[in-house]
């Protein structure tokens, strides 16, 4: 089922949580919606699920209206952070849940509804749980019993709001691994908020980046990483060394002198030249756009790294540099910054 978001507007009184969002996200694609906090992803999420309603915009599902059609009509299974499950039934009866309240036509005879959960709980790997109640699972478990849940009435869409945000770092890494997975053997399109870059970027076939209410960028994960559309995408996704710099004329220049790097397609004015700490390096001073004096150095494991403070940047700045283990280097040296690989965007915009 593929979904169509068209000019999207949603106020809460005088704010606007989304500004005119547009997105056609394609059937059984797993789309991440990635942004910081109160950029609008979770009001997006509860707009496809038919919780909430725009103040303009449509939404489709196969092309057909989904905004006349309710919760139950647009087929929607959820999966939220603290989805509470039914605490008084056991994991095989939360799951049967959703099968056993269908009425008319849809309703499933007993030996079907087992067939179901069973299958159910072996592809979410707890059937050996089938007994448990909700107090006797981990949280990793009681979110493959979520997910289970979800996946009953067999929904053309599936919707996790941070479905791994309360689980700690390792247990989430097992579970995000197994929902890729899962997601290759189960024909469903699905929606997932996380405000988690590492979440997004393993697990989703494309990532939508919020900020503000509005999309900053579509793309794969290794587009939205390798080349940022806006200086916010850059900043969010991934660490960020921001250089000081002035475009003119397609030139960049610092304090009036050429800095020999690239503005081509930038406005002239105040500029930001971003780059990832591992593409900016040490060189020897003169040789390189920028200089200044190295203040700290810091070794994890492989990498290490140096702050180095730029004079001549007007006010004092210090940025972030890699530097190979073997390169020699002490606290107080002059040194060059030369980043190899960069991205200007406008100071102003
Ligand atoms: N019912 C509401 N009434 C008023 N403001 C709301 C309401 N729901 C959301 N907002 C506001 O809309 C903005 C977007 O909220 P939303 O929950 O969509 O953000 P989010 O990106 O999902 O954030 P988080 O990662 O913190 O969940 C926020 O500023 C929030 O305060």
């Amino acid at each position: 089922m593929s979904i169509d978001i068209v000019g999207v507007t949603k106020r809460f009184k005088t704010f606007t949580a989304l500004d005119n969002v547009g997105l056609h996200i394609n059937g059984g694609e797993l789309i991440a919606l990635l942004g910081p906090s109160g950029s609008g992803k979770t009001t997006l999420l509860r707009i496809i699920a038919g919780l909430d309603w725009p103040d303009a915009g449509e939404v489709r599902f196969d092309g057909e209206d989904a905004l006349s059609r309710s919760v139950r009509e647009r087929n929607v299974g959820f999966v939220f952070q603290h989805y509470a499950l039914f605490r008084h039934l056991s994991v095989y009866e939360n799951v049967a849940f959703g099968l056993r309240v269908r009425r008319g036509a849809s309703k499933l005879p007993e030996a079907r509804i087992k067939e179901r959960v069973n299958e159910l709980l072996n592809l979410v790997q707890i059937d050996w749980l089938a007994e448990r109640y909700p107090a006797q699972l981990s949280g990793g478990q009681r979110q493959r019993v979520a997910l289970a849940r979800a996946l009953a009435i067999s929904p053309k869409v599936l919707l996790l709001d941070e479905p791994f945000g309360a689980l700690d770092a390792k247990v989430r890494k097992e579970l995000r691994r197994w929902l890729r997975h899962l997601h290759e053997e189960v024909p469903v399109t699905s929606v997932l908020v996380t405000h988690d870059q590492e979440e997004a970027l393993e697990l989703a076939d494309r990532v939508v980046v919020m900020g503000r209410g509005k999309i900053e960028q579509v793309g794969s994960p290794a587009d939205v990483y390798q080349n940022p559309a806006t200086a916010f995408v850059h900043d969010f996704i991934g660490e960020t060394v921001a250089l000081p710099g002035e475009a003119r004329g397609g030139a960049l220049f610092l304090r009036d002198v050429p800095l020999g790097l690239d503005a081509q397609g930038v406005a002239d004015g105040p500029a930001r030249i971003l780059a990832r700490p591992h593409e900016v390096e040490l060189a020897p001073p003169g040789s390189a756009p920028f200089s200044g004096k190295v203040l700290a150095l810091r070794t994890f494991g492989p990498i290490r790294r140096a702050d180095v403070q730029i004079a001549a940047a007007g006010e004092p700045l210090v940025v972030e540099a890699s530097v190979p283990l073997d390169q020699q280097i002490e606290v107080g040296a002059l040194v060059g910054l030369l980043p190899h690989r960069y991205k200007v965007f406008s100071a102003r915009a």
